[in-house]
């Protein structure tokens, strides 16, 4: 089969197009070749992190890899049989884990097996650029799990922090069942805030900076009545984690704030420590962030929004998410782009007087029983 061609270069032109058209050609059984990876970046090319996660990718599809090296522009990705099983990852840098886990988990949803598949991925777990691993697991995997029926745990062993990274996520997979699909999701009615939940986190530094981040995040939400003792009273919970100094290889800090929604929307928040920021503007920006998220009046927030696009495009019949007014993000277009170049899925955007947009998605049901099947 001759590869599809990718244009790394279009709307966002990042590292996402090289993870979602990566995935998708591993569930598909469509070699593709990428070009122009990353142009819309300085430097283009690929990058330490990216390379991993393809190397991963291709681990686990058994793909005949061309390209993947550091700088490389073009990278060819031929898949084979999809294995379940125990892979490992390590970007060596502190290059996010949990862009390893974007690129590898669509992959391994489906792959039928015996026994659960394991993911050991190192790196950083809570870097800038990218979803904190306290975001996969309050926000990505609770939307994930109860709108698509995805089904995956994580767990953080050892956080790593930029610059030593060092982190180490164990992520376990059930076998997929032979012809199970993913559902489509509904998420269109925007409810209330049912409740507000955030972890900062941090290690290697005073265990005083946990609770300054805590209490600048908790001042801000109250600021603007998100709090028990509002006239329309919020639940907020933030939980303060120091980890052990022999269990975390450097030092570093951050926070990751969620609201949940009646209706089944989540919201969420967060920022990252660095020894030019006090810990006090770290809780105010995540806590900043949350807020206007809330306030874009979506059902998810402006990352979801890219994140889930692969799933709607998998999934069976017609997904529809209420989005934020402020207009689709590049990433969700161009993850909208990839998918349509390598699915019959077929997307349809809404935006509607409040300036809400509603995408709305008919997947195409994908099934590991007969891959070629879901080819385009
Ligand atoms: N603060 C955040 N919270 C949650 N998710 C985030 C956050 N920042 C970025 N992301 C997610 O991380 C991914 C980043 O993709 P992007 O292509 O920009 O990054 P990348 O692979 O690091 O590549 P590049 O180096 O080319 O920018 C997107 O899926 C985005 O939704």
């Amino acid at each position: 089969m001759n590869a599809l061609i990718i244009d790394g270069s279009v709307l966002e032109g990042g590292g996402q197009i090289l993870r979602n058209s990566i995935s998708l050609s591993a569930l598909l059984g469509r070699p593709i070749s990428i070009q122009k990876v990353r142009n819309g970046r300085k430097p283009p090319g690929l990058k330490n992190q990216h390379r991993t996660g393809i190397e991963l990718a291709a681990q686990i599809a058994s793909a005949r890899l061309t390209g993947a090296t550091n700088g490389s522009s073009t990278v060819e990705f031929a898949p084979g049989q999809i294995t379940p099983g125990d892979y490992t990852a390590d970007p060596v840098t502190a290059g996010a884990a949990t862009l390893l886990l974007q690129i590898s988990l669509p992959i391994l949803l489906f792959a039928p097996g015996a026994a659960p598949s394991k993911l050991t991925l190192k790196g950083g777990t809570n870097a800038t650029m990218a979803p904190q691993i306290d975001y996969i697991q309050h926000i990505f995997l609770p939307f994930a799990r109860r709108h698509f029926g995805l089904k995956a745990e994580v767990e953080v062993l050892t956080r790593g922090y930029f610059p030593r990274g060092g982190g180490n996520v164990l992520v376990t997979i059930p076998p997929g069942v032979p012809g199970a699909k993913l559902t489509a999701a509904s998420v269109l009615e925007r409810g209330a805030i049912t409740r507000i939940g955030g972890i900062a986190h941090l290690a290697g530094l005073p265990t005083h900076l946990g609770q300054t981040m805590t209490d600048s995040a908790l001042r801000r939400l109250a600021q603007h009545g998100f709090t028990p003792d509002a006239p329309v009273p919020v639940p907020v919970e933030i939980e303060c984690r120091r980890e052990r100094n022999d269990n975390t290889p450097g030092a570093g800090s951050g926070i990751v704030l969620w609201a949940e929604l009646a209706g089944g929307g989540m919201i969420g928040g967060s920022a990252v420590g660095n020894k030019k920021k006090d810990a006090a503007t770290v809780g105010e920006e995540a806590a900043d962030e949350l807020i206007k998220g809330l306030e874009a009046g979506g059902c998810v927030d402006e990352w979801l929004e890219d994140q889930i696009i692969i799933l709607m495009a998998l999934a069976e019949g017609t997904s529809e998410v209420r989005c934020g007014k402020n207009g689709l993000q590049l990433h969700t277009k161009t993850a909208i782009w990839v998918a349509e170049q390598l699915t019959d899925a077929k997307f349809d955007l809404t935006v509607e007087d409040s300036g809400h947009t509603i995408i709305r998605c008919k997947g195409i049901g994908y099934t590991a029983a007969a891959p070629e099947e879901n080819l385009k």
